[in-house]
Formats: C-alpha cells, structure tokens, sequence
C-alpha cells in the first residue's frame, strides 16, 4: 500500500457527521492524488477541468491517477464563468455518461471555481449523485468554493440561482499549483481571503495588513492565509451546513457583487467574481456606515485595504457602461438571501463585526445605489 505524504502542511476537517471531510493543504498534492482519490476506493476518475487548467496541471493528474489503478475520463471545458451554463453542464453530464462514470465512481473538480461550481453540480446530479473530490487550482477555490458544497450554474437572470448542495469527499488544495496563477486571478482569490477577517476576526485583518505581500509572494505565509480562511469557512459551514443562519455571513458583500456580475453578463474581461466580491464588500462597509452602524474610519480601512493590493472598491471601477441604481437593485432582488421579498444585507458594525440584516428598507438601499454611481 502506497504512503500518503501530505507535504508542509496543513489539514483541516470539515465536520458534517457523516458527509464530513479533509481539506489537504499542501504543495505537489496535484502529482500525488492518485494515492488520495484511490484511497475513496472508486475505479473509474470522470476529471472535470477547463482549456487553461487542462493544458497546465492534467498530465501530472491523470498520471498519477493511472499509477494508482484507477481509470481516467475527462471532460474540457472552456474557461471562465461563461461555463456555469446550462449549456456546459449538459455537455459536462453527457461526457460523464458517455464514459459510463458509475455511482460508486468519483468526480474530480480541477481548476477553479467555476470547474469546482459547474462540476461539483454535475456530480450531484449524475445518476442521482456520485462522489465528488475538489481539486482547487486557483486561490479562490482553495480558500471558498471548493469547501462547503455549494455547487450550481448561473442563470442569465441571477449568479448562482441553479444548483445543489453537495458535500465533496475530500479537498486537495495544492499551493504549487498557484505558481500559475495569473496575478489578476489570484488578487481577485485575495478579495475572499479578506473577507474572513472582516466577517468575524479582525486580527486576521490586521495580518494581512501587514502581511499581504508575503502571501501575494507565496511561502509559509501564503499557507496560513489559505488554512486561516479554510478553518474558518469549515466552522461555519459545520454550524449551519444549510444556510439558515449564520452561513450567510459568508455573503459578505455578494449581494452588490453578484448584482455587478449579472449586470456585465458575467463578462470576465470587464469583472471577474472577487473583483465583484471585493467592490460589494467596500459597499457593504460604506452602506453600514451611511446607515450609521459603522463608523466611517472603518470603511475607509477595508477600502485601503484592498486598494492597496490593487483591488477595486467601486462600481465606477467597473470598465464599460453599466445600467443604472434601478438595474442593480433588480438584480438584487433574485438574490438567494431575499425572504418575502424582501432584501437581505451583510452589514457591518466595524470590521470583524459582520451581521445578517432584514432590516433594510428598499428606498435606503436605493438611495445608496445612486450615490455609489454617480
Ligand atoms: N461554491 C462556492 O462556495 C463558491 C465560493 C466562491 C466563489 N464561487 C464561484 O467561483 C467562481 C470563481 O472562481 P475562480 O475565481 O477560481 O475563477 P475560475 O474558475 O474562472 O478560474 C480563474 C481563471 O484562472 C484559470 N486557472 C485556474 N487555476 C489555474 C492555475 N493553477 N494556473 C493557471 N490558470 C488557472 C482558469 O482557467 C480561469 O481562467 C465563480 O463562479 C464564483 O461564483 C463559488
Ligand atoms: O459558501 C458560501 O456560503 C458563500 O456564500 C461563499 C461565497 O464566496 C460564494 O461566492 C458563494 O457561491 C455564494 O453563494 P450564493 O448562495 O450567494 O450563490
Ligand atoms: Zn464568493
């Protein structure tokens, strides 16, 4: 039986009774998962990825797979958000299905979170769920999407309004796969980074003040800033798997964010998802402190903050035209969080003093909309 070597480097659990799960942090986690995923006991591997990862990180994959038994399927998918589409998952499921993945087989998401959404949704679906493994390739899927086990396709009128829960068997975070990460990408992976310090842990936020360019260098502190954020998203999807409550903290700055998205038609060239999640949280610290909640030093912070690593914190920021107060708020209104219609906002009373809101009337979020695009 072959050794399983978890390089530097970290594990966290992911407590969900039975659906629970390992995150493995790790460098060279990629040329060694074979040993990981045969470990599930599945023989036939459906590999989900997209043209960029493909070309990249697929032959060390696929190899090591092959070294430890097990069959290899992929599946090639154009890159960018373009591919949470109906379009893609269909042809997702149908190459799945044409290589006769079975239910005791495993799905293999690689690449970021767009393979991770779309393929994690795939394998929800395929003859009814079969096990998926994340193998997070950018920034952002190491820290967020491939943890949690919220997979889903967008919609033309809505980010995300197709999907399904459902838990991964195993997360393999490899840091050396970062190394080739375009830096536009991983400043944007770096927006969901920040926002677990200005959730709940204000001394994160102080850290990557003052550390930020270590893990924009890689090294250790890189590894702490990913096991940071995945400890702390993998305690609040334990408490609250569903998102009833606490869950939709994690939201921080989505629901302006997601609005931007859906507005430029999920054109990455104009906005990519952290760029949008970076401009919604320095809103949602800016509508806090214009409601009062929170002081206006602090939204300066946040805004300095991601400034500094060269992220926007506009809407203005946005190239291109966009439509106006009225487009936003429509599109605000399908966000998953609206109950009985009405909004709901992660606001904050300073950072690290992140809350759920119900308590927002349309005309102040309105009123807002038309001072932040002016
Ligand atoms: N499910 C969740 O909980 C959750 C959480 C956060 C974000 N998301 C979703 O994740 C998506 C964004 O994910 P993303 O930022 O990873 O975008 P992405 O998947 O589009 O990846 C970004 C780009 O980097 C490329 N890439 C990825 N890894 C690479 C590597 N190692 N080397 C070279 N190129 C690489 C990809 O091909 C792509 O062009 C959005 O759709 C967002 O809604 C989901
Ligand atoms: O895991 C969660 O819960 C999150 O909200 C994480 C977000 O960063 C992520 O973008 C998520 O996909 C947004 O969820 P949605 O329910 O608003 O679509
Ligand atoms: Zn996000």
């Amino acid at each position: 039986m072959t050794a399983i070597h978890v390089a530097d480097d970290e594990r966290v659990r992911v407590a969900l009774a039975d659906r629970s799960y390992d995150i493995l942090i790790g460098r060279d986690l990629l040329a060694e998962a074979g040993a990981h995923v045969a470990a599930l006991g599945a023989r036939t591997i459906g590999v989900v990825t997209d043209e960029n990862v493909a070309a990249i990180h697929l032959p060390a994959v696929a190899a090591s797979l092959r070294r430890h038994g097990l069959t290899v399927e992929t599946v090639i998918v154009p890159a960018g958000e373009k591919s949470k589409s109906f379009e893609t998952l269909g042809f997702v499921v149908d190459g799945l299905i044409a290589a006769r993945v079975e239910r005791g087989d495993v799905v293999l998401a690689l690449g970021g979170g767009v393979v991770g959404d779309l393929a994690g949704f795939a394998a929800a679906i395929l003859r009814r769920g079969v096990r998926c493994v994340q193998a997070p390739t950018s920034l952002l899927a190491q820290v967020d999407s491939s943890v949690g086990g919220k997979t889903g396709i967008n919609s033309p009128r809505g980010k995300n309004l197709i999907g399904a829960f459902h838990q991964p068997s195993l997360v393999l975070a490899d840091t050396s796969a970062l190394d080739t990460l375009p830096p536009r990408e991983f400043r944007a992976g770096y927006a969901e980074v920040a926002k677990y310090g200005l959730i709940d842990d204000e001394a994160f936020f102080g850290w990557l003040e003052a550390n930020h360019a270590e893990v924009f260098a890689g090294g250790p502190a890189r590894t702490r800033a990913i096991a940071t954020s995945c400890r702390a998203k993998a305690g609040v999807v334990a408490r609250d798997e569903h998102e009833h409550g606490d869950r939709a903290l994690l939201n921080l700055g989505h629901t302006f964010g997601h609005a931007l998205e859906a507005e430029v038609a999920y054109d990455g060239t104009r906005l990519i998802h952290g760029e949008g999640v970076a401009i919604g949280m320095a809103m949602a610290f800016r509508f806090s402190a214009a409601l009062g909640l929170a002081a206006p030093a602090d939204a300066r912070r946040v805004e300095a903050h991601l400034a500094a690593v060269g992220l926007p914190t506009s809407p203005k920021a946005v190239p291109g035209p966009l439509g106006g107060p009225e487009a936003l708020f429509r599109h605000m209104q399908q966000d998953k969080k609206v109950e009985r219609g009405r909004l709901t906002f992660i606001l904050a009373h300073g950072v690290g003093q992140s809350f759920v809101s119900r308590d927002v009337e349309a005309a102040q979020v309105m009123a807002f909309l038309e001072s932040e695009l002016a």
